[in-house]
């Protein structure tokens, strides 16, 4: 029998952005999409962490423009389709156009999963330019299965590629991926991918559950580094799917090699579920605000596992970044009046 093919979607350079506060260098970025273009990843995404345009005071700032990151890479990449993300409003149709000028392919337009239709005109402007568009929602452990249906019919009838569901709080376990991707692989009629965030230690898991279920592009990065407690990693994923019986076209010698020589030593931080990201994860909060809760907590001298039960407690969204600072400090205000009573 025919192996099912598997599109490794590589985002390390893009969710991996996140994680070393967007200072990758052209250099850097050129090393890796070299590799991850020989290793065999069917897309590599690359953009700031918050997709282009996200350079701002709100996300924070690239060390280099991602501009010139998207043209580096492109150099390196011979069999590779080269991504983007674009957030609507955070990023523009001019900068679709710009990352398309400089030679982007896919563009996944990512919005919070009950807002497709916020992405349906950069949908359609990327078929129109020649680009692969998906329908990227966000936050899905936050969306019944019902609704996820609903938003993804809009991203296809838009003319999205695919659709890609994202457990970006990493708070989903393998049931949930599983009730999601059926429905969704009944009802609708374009391919399902799958991102996974491992803030329960689950991404694998529960990339592997969105395999079972039907999905056929699934994201990783290299030694998982991304937002949070990181991504489903890489080159565990092609081995375990190899394991499996599936056909991801990764050469997994390769992916463990550019994961320790390249990838490994620019990582600033090891990428541990520890006591904040496992709070991500279990309280259900976006894991990009990980080093933005850090931030706050330090400036306030709070803990941040009180700062991300808040704002699990609140229901935050990607997009809301600013009211970190807002939420740190009122906890410092009622530390304050506590201490004083
Ligand atoms: C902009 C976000 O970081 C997109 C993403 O990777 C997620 O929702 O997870
Ligand atoms: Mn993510």
């Amino acid at each position: 029998m025919e192996k099912q093919k598997i599109n490794i979607v590589d985002t390390t350079l893009r969710d991996g952005s996140h994680a070393v506060s967007h200072s990758f260098t052209t250099k850097e970025a050129e090393d890796i999409a070299e590799g991850l273009d020989k290793i065999g990843v069917s897309i590599i995404e690359i953009s700031h962490g918050d997709g282009i345009g996200g350079s701002s005071i709100n996300y924070g700032f690239s060390k280099v423009p991602e501009m010139e990151l998207i043209k580096g890479a492109r150099k390196k990449i011979n069999n590779a389709k080269l991504g983007v993300l674009l957030l609507p409003g955070v990023g523009t149709i001019e900068d679709l156009e710009e990352a398309r000028r400089n030679g982007a392919e896919v563009v996944r337009v990512a919005t919070h999963v009950s807002e497709a239709d916020i992405g349906i005109q950069h949908i359609k402007y990327a078929k129109k330019m020649g680009m692969k568009a998906v329908g990227f929602l966000m936050m899905c452990h936050m969306g019944s299965s019902e609704l996820i249906v609903e938003q993804a019919k809009i991203f296809e009838d838009s003319g999205a590629d695919y659709i890609n569901v994202a457990d970006s709080a990493g708070h989903m376990v393998p049931d949930d991926v599983r009730e999601r991707i059926s429905l969704l692989k009944k009802s609708i009629n374009i391919p399902i991918g799958f991102h996974a965030h491992n803030n329960l230690g689950l991404a694998i898991a529960n990339s592997i559950a969105a395999v079972e279920e039907g999905a056929t592009y699934i994201d990783g990065t290299c030694r998982g580094l991304g937002a949070g407690a990181g991504n489903a990693q890489l080159e565990v994923l092609a081995a375990v799917l190899n394991r499996l019986g599936y056909d991801t076209g990764i050469d997994i010698y390769g992916a463990m090699d550019v994961a320790e020589d390249i990838v490994e030593p620019i990582m600033q931080r090891p990428q541990v579920i520890n006591t904040a990201s496992l709070m991500l994860g279990y309280a259900g909060v976006y894991s990009s605000f990980l080093l933005h809760t850090y931030r706050a907590a330090e400036k306030f001298k709070l803990n941040p596992r009180d700062i991300l039960v808040e704002l699990g407690r609140r229901k935050m969204v990607g997009g809301q970044e600013d009211m970190i600072v807002d939420v740190a400090f009122s906890l410092a205000q009622k530390k304050k009046e506590t201490a004083h009573s």
